[in-house]
């Protein structure tokens, strides 16, 4: 065993030799290059959740043993830059300092050899040790570097140990490195799955079954193989990507309603007819939340790092739930929809109904009895059996109503008297039912202003305006970088490209730098049909400038479709910018009057469109 692995750690360096040749490798002492700040933020900011991991619970469990052991962890992302270091750095010489800098590019290209390099380079653990460094001024320094993976198992970092070579204890900085690297993988493996899917740990070692050495699988809810970690791999002989082809039947010589019969308890398992060991079964917290115990909120979820949204989030998750209503402020696209469900799925009410409504949609006669629901033949052309009206369904449960600045006068009215009375009397009825709701607004202009004009009601107004809650217009986000990652996953999904492509897909720094300078007037709606035509024009992992729909691709021709006099938002103030939208109607015309394709076009949603239309032109676009 040990003999292969000293084989595979010669292959690698030999290996490495090959690359360096054929790039001309580089020696001597020279200091390595470095990131710009700018792009060593956005950096940082992709590995923000795996940074925070380290910082908040690796690094405080291990640091008295990096300081004993007078070595330092490094971590470095998948293009081998310096992201952060911990631990002693007296273990290097002092002109290796600037080495450590984050931002310091460890790529085999730029400094030959070397643990952190070459790691990457092979996807494998490694030791470079003194004089197996290509450059002399490393000569002095022993290295030992594991690659970090992802929950798709795709390597995407690497962590390091750095130490004086006299000092070197390659077999205990070996060993913590893989623990760690293994603690990491779980952890991500387990936080993307942990809603929805069950977790079978697995390990011949029935008092190790919690520890970062056990196998780990992630099962669908009839119990299918969807992913584990590598060890799993490793101990069941599969590669991941076969995993998906088993059932529990066939790994363990059980059946799914047998390990599921078990509960959380400890049961003895076979591997396939080979050898024994255990295996604990964990629900998903979905399950394990009707039981009581607690989750991380979806709400923060959706906090990518911007200062702003992550107050709303604070915000929303201390009051979600304190019968306050909330009155929230967006430009159209920003994600008003997401946040109100993602605050429904965190607040006690979460199993009861969340019914949206939006006032802009509905013809102004029909508000009313949407809203507050008829009695068998109320009107002509209702539904012959009735209906109980939105406020109803709602129930037990919260009322979204969005657009509210166009909720028609009258029905503003009646709205506050149910608000205030909490009972329902439906069109043409007497009998006033009881109705128990949260209430969350939302708007893309300023309601104060709307009450102003005499457009809205005051007393209305304070009555759903508890609390306001901003979200920031896309081009004041401080986590664009983030947010571009989280949507480029999610449509991958979408555009099922995850079985075509193995590495998830990236933005370059050039394009995040250049998605960064936008004024985005459709906001995320708007980036996400960009990097939707992006990702499915690129043929590979990375997506770069040249990869931008047409309409984008000149970055001066973009931005000019908003007017360089759209005014700069006030700090914690949303105050809308609607985006120019003129000559709606010959838009509308160039797409036959598609409306969703002009919505899609100009990046704002149907009902955007809808309303910007009618505003222009008075016309009921639809009819
Ligand atoms: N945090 C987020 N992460 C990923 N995608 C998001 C996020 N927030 C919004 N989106 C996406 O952006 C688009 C617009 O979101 P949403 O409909 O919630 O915005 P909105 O403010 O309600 O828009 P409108 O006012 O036009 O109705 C949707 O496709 C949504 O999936």
């Amino acid at each position: 065993m040990q003999e292969d692995a000293k084989h595979r750690q010669r292959a690698h360096i030999a290996r490495a030799g090959y690359r360096l040749d054929d790039m001309g490798a580089p020696t001597g002492g020279r200091q390595p290059d470095r990131y710009s700040a700018d792009d060593l933020e956005q950096r940082r900011t992709l590995a923000r959740p795996l940074l925070e991991l380290l910082d908040e619970d690796l690094v405080p469990e291990v640091g008295a043993m990096l300081r004993h052991w007078q070595c330092v962890l490094v971590l470095a992302d998948r293009d081998a830059v310096i992201l952060a270091h911990w631990g002693d750095s007296r273990a290097m010489l002092p002109s290796h300092e600037d080495w450590l800098l984050p931002g310091a590019q460890w790529g085999e290209a730029q400094i030959g050899c070397n643990a952190i390099g070459t790691c990457l380079a092979e996807d494998d653990a490694l030791d470079v040790i003194g004089r197996e460094h290509t450059c002399d001024a490393l000569h002095h320094l022993a290295g030992h570097a594991v690659p970090v993976r992802n929950w798709r198992g795709e390597v995407d970092a690497c962590l390091a140990l750095l130490s004086d070579p006299y000092r070197n204890r390659s077999s205990r900085y070996s060993g913590l490195l893989q623990v760690l690297a293994m603690r990491i993988e779980n952890g991500r493996l387990i936080a993307h799955y942990r809603h929805r899917h069950f977790r079978l740990t697995f390990s011949a070692n029935r008092d190790d079954i919690d520890g970062p050495r056990s196998g780990l699988l992630i099962l669908d809810e009839q119990g299918q193989p969807v992913n584990g970690n590598s060890r799993a791999c490793w101990l069941l002989k599969l590669e991941r990507e076969a995993l998906t082809g088993t059932t529990i039947e066939t790994l363990f010589d059980t059946s799914w309603s047998a390990l599921v019969a078990h509960g959380n308890a400890l049961m003895p398992l076979r591997v396939a007819g080979r050898y024994h060991c255990y295996g604990q079964l964990a629900a998903p917290d979905r399950l394990v939340d009707a039981k009581g115990a607690s989750t991380p909120s979806p709400l923060s979820a959706l906090d990518l790092g911007d200062p702003r949204l992550r107050q709303a989030i604070l915000l929303a998750e201390r009051l979600g739930d304190r019968g306050i209503a909330m009155l929230l402020y967006g430009e159209t696209g920003t994600g008003k929809e997401v946040f109100v469900k993602a605050l429904h799925a965190a607040s006690r009410r979460a199993d009861k109904p969340l019914i949206a409504i939006n006032c802009a949609a509905i013809p102004d006669a029909l508000v009313e009895a949407e809203l507050f629901g008829y009695v068998r033949g109320a009107f002509t052309g209702a539904d012959p059996r009735g209906n109980p009206g939105r406020l109803r369904e709602a129930h037990g449960g919260r009322l979204f109503l969005d657009e509210i600045g166009d909720m028609p006068l009258p029905v503003q009215a009646r709205l506050l008297r149910a608000l205030q009375e909490r009972k329902v009397t439906p069109l043409g009825g007497s009998t006033a039912h009881p109705v128990d709701i949260e209430v969350i607004a939302a708007t893309h202009r300023p309601l104060a202003d709307e009450v102003a004009s005499g457009r809205f009601r005051a007393d209305l107004y304070y009555r759903l305006c508890g609390v306001e809650l901003s979200l920031p217009p896309l081009r004041e986000r401080q986590d664009i970088p983030a947010l571009v990652q989280v949507l480029l996953a999610r449509l991958m999904r979408e555009l099922d490209l995850e079985a075509t492509q193995s590495l998830p897909p990236r933005a370059s720094p050039a394009l995040l730098d250049w998605l960064c300078r936008q004024r985005w007037p459709g906001n995320i709606r708007e980036l996400e049909n960009v990097l939707r035509v992006a990702l499915a024009i690129s043929d590979g992992p990375l997506i770069d400038l040249q990869h931008l729909p047409a309409n984008a691709c000149a970055p001066d021709a973009y931005v000019a479709r908003v007017p360089s006099t759209v005014p700069a938002m006030p700090a914690n103030r949303p105050v809308s910018a609607p985006p120019a939208f003129g000559g709606l109607r010959e838009r509308l015309a160039a797409h036959r009057g598609n409306l969703s394709a002009l919505a899609r076009e100009l990046g704002i949603s149907r009902t955007t469109l809808y309303k910007r239309l009618r505003e222009q032109t008075g016309v009921n676009a639809l009819g």
